[in-house]
């Protein structure tokens, strides 16, 4: 199936629209009250809590199957970039059907009906969910090849049997995933910015080194940075992977074990050990440096100012936030006094790391997910390397989570050492002999914890206050 046989809205075909103006008539003016009563309710969007300003239309491009038309058949693709007062415009990608009359399993997936504009008297609604139009995404997938602004890849090897069945997947998300019939994943990224995102970067770096502790990447697809000059960044909108059948994740495991008070650190020494091992792989496959004092001050620095600001924004932390910021004064000291160099290695990292990210495949390896980085930094600052040990604290919090949050606050500390000495075993460095770098870090995260929980779960804010409480007199 060639390129051509996919239809795009004319008015995206090339030239970039100049800025504030409307590339598909009257498109924006339909979609912006239907966006105002939508967008803020969806647990992927940023800016909760603060009023929504004026909607600004980047891209739009409808995907049409071949021999289709444009209109309740097709899928639009649009890029809309939203301003709030306090931060700066986030870019999000929609993916929408229109249709007369919704079957009642899409329903609650309604934007609304537009009035004036293409999809004038059609209901507009969220595509993935639509199993006709997840499948038509699949199918636009498997051809490499551009449609309008959009550009689409696959991995050469990459198979694609017919009949694989599109489900959207439960699982509470910052994005979008459809399951292709247990082949395949696709996670449609929802705010998205100019640069390769880190979860294909490095699960494509992963897999092409021949790592096992990742599902490998078949197809992308990207955009042009509609604001960006020709040559520049790419946008990345979706990662198909393979999907891996009968696997439990590790939050899951660890709840269990938890609430029944029973023995998981086997299988914490082993996720400890696929840790190290991943970390081995990326500062295998890109590139890793030793930190200099100065560096190692920067970052403490770095720290210190995400305290400021979640105390400010978070009330319930002020009380602890003197005490916290002596972690990372102690930081800035291990810096100041290796100024000609410091053993810390920075390295592409997963970011992210929690229970929630790993999955014990159905043979039992453990394999590590979404290698995003904490949805909330920007995403230069995601692909910065960084200290392994970032990864290794953002586990160890997860230990905690998993034990604050059924009520057994002692099975943390045994499975937390449980991975430490699984990670010690593969690196060849014990966390827990680096005890100022892992306090900073395991701090940092749980200071982030506490604004994420805020702003997203108010009712899981203790599980990180209590951490703040007890790393504060430590
Ligand atoms: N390759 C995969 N195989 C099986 N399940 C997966 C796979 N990737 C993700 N999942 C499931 O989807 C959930 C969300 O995926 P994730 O990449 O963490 O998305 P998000 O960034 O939106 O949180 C995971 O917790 C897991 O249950
Ligand atoms: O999985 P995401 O990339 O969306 O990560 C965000 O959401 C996570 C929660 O779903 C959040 O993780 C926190 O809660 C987990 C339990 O639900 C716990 O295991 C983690 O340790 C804790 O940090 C993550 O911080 C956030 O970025």
């Amino acid at each position: 199936m060639s390129d051509s046989s996919w239809t795009r809205v004319p008015s995206t075909a090339s030239a970039p629209p100049a800025p504030g103006r409307d590339p598909a008539p009257g498109l924006m003016r339909s979609l912006d009250p239907l966006l105002r009563g939508w967008l803020p309710r969806q647990r992927w969007f940023a800016g909760k809590g603060l009023p929504v300003g004026r909607f600004r239309l980047a891209a739009a491009t409808e995907l049409v199957p071949p021999g289709g038309r444009l209109g309740p058949l097709g899928l639009l693709h649009v890029l809309v970039d939203v301003e709030q007062p306090g931060r700066a415009p986030d870019c999000y990608q929609l993916l929408l059907g229109a249709h007369p009359l919704l079957p009642p399993a899409l329903v609650r997936t309604a934007l609304g009906q537009a009035v004036g504009g293409p999809y004038d008297g059609l209901t507009l609604y969220d595509a993935p969910h639509d199993p006709r139009l997840a499948a038509l995404l699949l199918e636009r997938l498997r051809v490499p090849g551009r449609t309008g602004r959009l550009r689409f890849t696959t991995e050469p090897d990459a198979e694609f049997p017919p009949g694989l069945v599109p489900r959207v997947s439960t699982a509470e998300q910052s994005n979008t995933s459809v399951v292709y019939g247990d082949a395949y994943i696709l996670k449609l990224f929802r705010r998205v910015s100019p640069g390769t995102n880190p979860d294909l970067e490095l699960s494509l770096a992963l897999a092409r080194a021949g790592s096992t502790r990742v599902a490998e990447p078949v197809a992308w697809f990207e955009a042009d940075d509609p604001q960006g000059p020709a040559g520049g960044e790419p946008v990345t909108l979706g990662v198909l992977q393979r999907f891996l059948p009968g696997s439990s994740d590790g939050w899951a495991l660890a709840l269990a074990s938890v609430s029944e008070d029973g023995d998981f650190r086997a299988e914490a020494a082993a996720l400890g050990r696929a840790t190290a091992e991943v970390h081995a792989s990326l500062a295998a496959a890109l590139p890793a440096r030793r930190l200099d004092g100065g560096a190692l001050e920067r970052i403490a620095s770095g720290m210190t100012r995400r305290l400021d600001e979640t105390a400010a924004e978070v009330p319930a932390v002020r009380p602890y936030a003197g005490a916290l910021r002596a972690a990372f004064d102690d930081l800035a000291k291990m810096g100041a006094g290796a100024a000609a160099g410091s053993a810390v290695v920075a390295q592409r990292i997963h970011g992210d790391l929690h229970l929630g990210q790993a999955l014990r495949r159905a043979d039992g390896a453990w394999v590590l997910i979404d290698f995003e980085g904490e949805p909330a930094r920007p995403l230069a600052e995601r692909r910065r390397p960084a200290p392994p040990v970032q990864d290794v604290a953002g586990m160890l919090r997860s230990f905690d989570y998993a034990a604050h949050h059924s009520g057994n606050p002692p099975w943390a500390s045994r499975h937390r050492d449980a991975y430490c000495s699984g990670y010690a075993e593969v690196a060849g460095i014990d966390p827990r002999d680096q005890p100022v770098l892992i306090r900073a870090y395991e701090t940092d995260k749980a200071v982030y914890e506490a604004r994420y929980e805020a702003r997203h779960r108010p009712a899981w804010l203790p599980i990180p206050l209590a951490a703040l409480a007890r790393l504060a007199t430590t």
